[in-house]
Order: structure tokens, then sequence, then C-alpha cells
């Protein structure tokens, strides 16, 4: 008992001091280290004096002081102007006025250039060297959700991955997947009848949950093949990984808090293993059956082919399905989401595209060919993916000293570039950079501005989207099934309020009213 009674104490004092130091480490970063590091990132820049923004902790406390992703009041108003850099990230338009496209500035102890400078983002983007990559610093603290996979990792290991899954995602695999997603969009459909049959005739739906649930469907038919039962409870199970993690200590700064054995990292570790293993079972079931063709099946081989140890292997494994689930997941189900709130706020789009699958289609399910024919819904989806693109930050570290032009980056430093701000700058796409007209895109993204490499709701350049020719299947599958069962409108309940979580988000969600035709 004495014994016990001690422990507690020693515990107890131990975190006091751990987090007494850790407090010094914060204020000595924050007003000595860090400082004196940005102004020395600003003078490679050709720029002198102070460093144009030091910030402490992490973009939560950012937003706390600047602002962001604020919710408007409910409104059923549809939203005119779809200004989303704006509303998401009011601190970076601002310090843009401010400082203009390149500026500097601190998140904790990383260092952040913010490069919108056309001709720039173009050369980072596209850059081939492995020596710039995925950012380190973001993946330590996500490390039970994110791992090792495509998603994450760097150099050749990343090459040797990318290779590994590629083709399971070229567009002639993926035209094999069309009934699969006709399938999962039928459910959908089968749901939406219930629910206004219940409703009298019409049903007032928060569609989210619907999208992710069709999105998820999908993605573990494809990637799971037979073993597709397992592969949504797998998924279940990362969703639930997922939303510890969003309560696990990450805001803290505090230096190793994330090992500390806290009640939502406990959670969350125990939730990291309970993944793991059941990612394990499933393949080592897989494996008794024989062979199958599908994009586990890749990630098997692959891993079998390099010459990692069991360990290693296990984990290239897991951290891949997991990865391969964040990827493909959330970014389809919100671009499906933010595409039927704009068709529901534009009922003469919504009629153009119903017209349009109606006429393609002559009531025969979608196959690649008639897909490819609908050019006004390929255009709405586009629209929605330059208004809303589910990736807002394109982030990437130099792990050497480089250079991009004329803007220097020094090897640790972290470049982001807002595609929310070049989607809408009017100077690119004109003064109309704000509103929902799909036509822009009616002679391709080309046509639609005056730098079309700057369109980038898939990223660019060696680290561009494997999973974008399956995204625009799924996306043009489920609208087309949607605009031609049902008319839709913005519902009463729906308040607009685009923020930032894993991905561009509804804050509220979406909600429809949903007739059927
Ligand atoms: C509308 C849906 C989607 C959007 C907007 C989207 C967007 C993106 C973006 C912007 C990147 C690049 C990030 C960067 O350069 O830092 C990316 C990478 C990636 N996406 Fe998607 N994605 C979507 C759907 C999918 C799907 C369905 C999959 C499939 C399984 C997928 C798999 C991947 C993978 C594996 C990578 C990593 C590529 C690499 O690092 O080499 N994505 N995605």
């Amino acid at each position: 008992m004495e014994l016990l009674r001690f422990d507690a104490k020693m515990l107890v004092s131990t975190v006091a001091l751990i987090g007494f130091v850790g407090v010094l480490v914060r204020l000595y970063t924050g007003l000595v280290a860090e400082p004196k590091r940005l102004r020395a990132l600003l003078a490679k820049q050709g720029i002198s004096g102070p460093p144009q923004a030091v910030l402490l902790g992490n973009i939560k406390e950012i937003k706390k002081t600047h602002g962001g992703s604020i919710a408007k009041a409910p409104s059923s108003e549809p939203p005119t102007s779809h200004n989303l850099a704006a509303t998401i990230f009011p601190f970076f338009e601002k310090w843009r006025e401010q400082f203009g496209d390149v500026f500097v500035f601190g998140l904790g102890t990383t260092q952040i250039l913010y490069v919108n400078k056309p001709e720039a983002v173009r050369e980072i983007t596209t850059c081939t060297s492995l020596d710039l990559g995925k950012p380190t610093y973001q993946f330590k603290e996500r490390g039970p959700l994110l791992g090792q996979g495509i998603l994450t990792s760097n150099g050749a290991s990343w090459a040797h991955q990318r290779k590994v899954m590629a083709p399971e995602l070229y567009m002639e695999k993926v035209k094999g997947m069309i009934n699969l997603i006709t399938e999962s969009s039928n459910t959908l459909v089968d749901l939406w009848n219930s629910k206004i049959e219940a409703g009298k005739g019409v049903a007032d739906i928060k569609i989210d949950y619907d999208m992710r649930r069709f999105s998820g469907d999908v993605i573990s038919r494809a990637c799971f093949g037979s073993s597709y039962t397992k592969g949504v409870q797998i998924f279940d199970k990362i969703r639930q990984l997922q939303e510890a993690m969003g309560r696990k200590v990450f805001a803290t700064g505090i230096p190793g808090i994330r090992h500390l054995p806290t009640k939502s990292n406990r959670e969350a570790w125990a939730l990291e293993k309970e993944v793991a293993s059941l990612i394990l079972q499933l393949v080592k079931e897989r494996q008794a059956a024989g062979f199958e063709k599908d994009l586990l099946q890749m990630v098997l081989e692959g891993a079998k082919a390099s010459d990692l140890s069991q360990n290693a292997a296990d984990s290239f494994i897991v951290d891949n399905c997991k990865n391969i689930y964040l990827a493909g997941y959330e970014t389809t189900a919100t671009s499906a989401t933010w595409c039927l709130m704009l068709l529901a706020s534009n009922q003469e789009w919504q009629e153009r595209v119903r017209e349009e699958v109606l006429q393609v289609c002559q009531g025969r399910a979608p196959d690649a060919d008639m897909l490819r024919k609908m050019k006004q819904l390929t255009m709405v989806i586009h629209e929605g993916l330059r208004l809303y693109p589910p990736v807002t930050i394109m982030s990437r570290e130099a792990f050497k000293d480089m250079t991009f032009g004329d803007i220097h980056v020094p090897k640790g430093v972290n470049v982001w570039t807002s595609v929310a701000t070049l989607h809408t700058d009017p100077e690119i796409w004109g003064a109309d950079a704000y509103e929902f007209k799909p036509d822009r895109f009616a002679n391709g993204i080309t046509g639609a501005c005056k730098l079309p490499y700057l369109y980038m709701p898939f990223g660019l350049g060696p680290r561009v989207c494997l999973g974008q020719n399956l995204a625009m299947i799924e996306l043009k599958v489920v609208i087309a099934l949607i605009v031609t069962n049902f008319s839709f409108s913005l519902s009463p309940n729906y308040s607009h309020g685009p923020t930032q979580r894993l991905v561009i988000e509804p804050e509220n969600g979406v909600d429809l009213l949903v007739k059927k035709l």
C-alpha cells in the first residue's frame, strides 16, 4: 500500500515536471529560437525585418486568434459566392494582402514558407527530386492513423509503394469497377426511396452519412474484392481510430505528450492494434484461399517482393490499407456531397445534367462509354472540385537546401500552397471566380482559366492522386443515378459552413429536400 502511494506521488510529480519543462521549452521556442529561425528564413528570401508572422502552436490555435471555419447562421438561402479560402483560412488571406504571395510563419517548431506565386507553385508541385517530399512533422503526431504508407512515406520507400499500387488504379482497371460502383449507388437510391416513402413523398435528408457509406462501400469492394464485408468492418474501425485521433492531445505542443498513456492516447493505441490485427487476419485468410486480383493483392505482392523483415512487411500491408482508405474515402464522399449541394442550389444545372444523363443512358446502367459522353456532368464535377477542393493545402518538406526560381527553401522547411486560394483567384479565373459556373469548363480545364496547371484538386506532379480515375468515375455514376431518380433542393435546415477537418467538409452537413421523379 505504502509502495502504491509512493508510486502515485512519483507519477504525479513526474507528470508535473514534464509539464513544467514543456512550458519552458515552449516559451523558449516561441520567444527566442523560433523568431530567430524565421528571421533567417526571411533573410534567405532577401526580405529583411522582423518575421511577418510568428505563431505558436498549431493551426487550431492560429484559428483561435486569427479566425477561421466560422459556420454562418442557419440559412436556407443558397450560397451565391463561394470564397472558400476566406472562410476557412481568413488569416492566410489577411497575410497575403499584407505580405504578398510569399511569406513565412512558424507552426510550433516547424517553419512554413507559404508560396502562392504561380510559376513557383508549378516548379514545386512538379519537382521530381526525392529531396522534396511529404512533411514529416505532421506524420509523427498522426502516426497511429497514417503509419508509413504511400501517403506519408518519402524517397525510395514511397517510389516502391507507388509502383506497386498504380497499375491497379489505371483507367482500364477502373472501368472494370463500374458495375460495383453502380451497385453501391443503387443501394443509396433504394435507401432514399424508402426515406421518401416514409416521408409521404418528400424526405429531408442529411446526405453526408449516406455519401460516406457509398464511398466506403466502393473502396472496400475495389480494394478487398471478395473479402469486402471484412473490408467494411476494417474501414469502420479506421474511422473510429480517426475520430479517436481527433480527440487525442495533439494541441499541447508539449514535447513527448503524445507518448503519455492518457485516456485518449490509450483509446487510439488500442484501436490502432485492433485495425492491424483485423487486416493481418484477413491477409492470412486471403493467403490460404489463393490468388485474387485486387488492390489488397497488389499490396501483398509488393510486401513480398521487397526485402522486408516480417514485421516491416506487416506494417507495409497495414499502413497501405489505412492509407488507401484515408485517401479515397472522405475525399470522394465530400466531393459528392458538395456537388449535390451545388446542384440543389442551381435547379437549372440540375435539370441540364438530368437531361444529359437520361439522353445518354436511355434507361440502361451507365458504362464507360456513356460516362465519357456526360459532358455537362463532368463540367459540374470540375466546378465542384474547383470551389470545394477536399485537399486545400498542398504541403512539402525540403530534405536539403533547395531553390525554386527565386525562392530558397532551406533544409527542414515546409512549403505550403493554398489550393483553395488558387482555385478562386479572380486574376486566374476572371471576375466571376467565386460563382458556380460550370460552363467555364466547356472546353476542358485548359479552356477554363489562364493558368490551367493551377487547377489541382487531385494535386500535380509525381505525387498526383493515384485514385483520380476511380474518384471521377465514382462521382459520375453516383450523381448520374441520383439526378435521374430524384429531384432535390436545399432544405431549410441547411446552413452553409465549410470547415477544415481532414478534408473540407460542410460543418453542419448538407440537408436536401428529396422527391422521387
Ligand atoms: C474526389 C476525390 C479525391 C480527391 C479530391 C483526391 C485528392 C488527392 C490529392 C490532392 C492528392 C495529392 C496530395 C499531395 O500532392 O500532397 C492525392 C493523393 C493520393 N490519392 Fe487521392 N483524391 C481523391 C480520391 C482518391 C481515391 C478514390 C483514391 C483511391 C484509392 C485515392 C488515392 C490516393 C493516393 C494513394 C494518393 C497518394 C499518392 C502519392 O503520394 O504518391 N484518392 N489525392
